[in-house]
């Protein structure tokens, strides 16, 4: 049975965000992973022609961003729930979002081949999460990202 995505289970909005959800047609539709439970997170996705950069076998950095962006929320909303006991469902009750990103281009990244982006949260806080992850391609380390995730609480709540 194919194993399912943390993103597969989002409905309403959260499927709507342009790179990680999974019912926006003209977005990345990432999917992330546990790749050690409550660990360690690995997204692998294949780059299309229109995610080049301005050369054809190299990926657009804006794209390497918004990959390393939605794979690393996912990842501290993924750890906040495990760490809580909460089980995955369409509308979750921990909602993290993108308070800082930041990304160092360390080769260009071929397109070529799928590219793979493991992270991890690094310090927890009440409400914050720093996540920091690595890209691969080929198995180059082509990027790195840190991202800061805030807890997101709608002003309804
Ligand atoms: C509104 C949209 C709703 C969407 C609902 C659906 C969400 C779907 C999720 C699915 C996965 C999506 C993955 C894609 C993720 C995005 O693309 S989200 C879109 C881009 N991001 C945004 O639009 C966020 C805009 N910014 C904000 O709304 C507010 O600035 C934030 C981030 C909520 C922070 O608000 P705030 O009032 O400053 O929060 P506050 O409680 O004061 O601070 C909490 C902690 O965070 C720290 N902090 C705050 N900002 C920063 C910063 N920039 N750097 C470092 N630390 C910071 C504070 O120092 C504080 O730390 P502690 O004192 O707890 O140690």
């Amino acid at each position: 049975m194919e194993q399912l995505a943390f993103q597969d289970v989002f409905s309403g909005d959260l499927s709507q965000c342009w790179g990680c959800g999974c019912h926006n047609p003209h977005g990345l539709q990432i999917k992330s992973y546990w790749a050690e439970e409550g660990q360690e997170t690995i997204c692998t996705w294949q780059p299309q022609d229109q995610h080049t950069a301005a050369w054809l076998n190299v990926l657009s950095g804006g794209i390497i961003a918004s990959l390393i962006d939605c794979h690393s929320v996912s990842t501290a909303m993924m750890v906040a729930l495990h760490d809580a006991g909460y089980a995955w469902t369409s509308e979750p009750p921990v909602i993290y979002i993108t308070a800082s990103l930041q990304v160092t281009y360390l080769k260009p990244t071929p397109m070529t081949s799928p590219v793979t982006i493991r992270a991890r949260v690094t310090e927890k806080g009440k409400k914050k999460m720093l996540v920091q992850s690595s890209l691969f391609a080929q198995d180059e380390l082509c990027a790195r990202g840190e991202v800061v995730a805030v807890r997101y609480t709608p002003a309804t709540q």
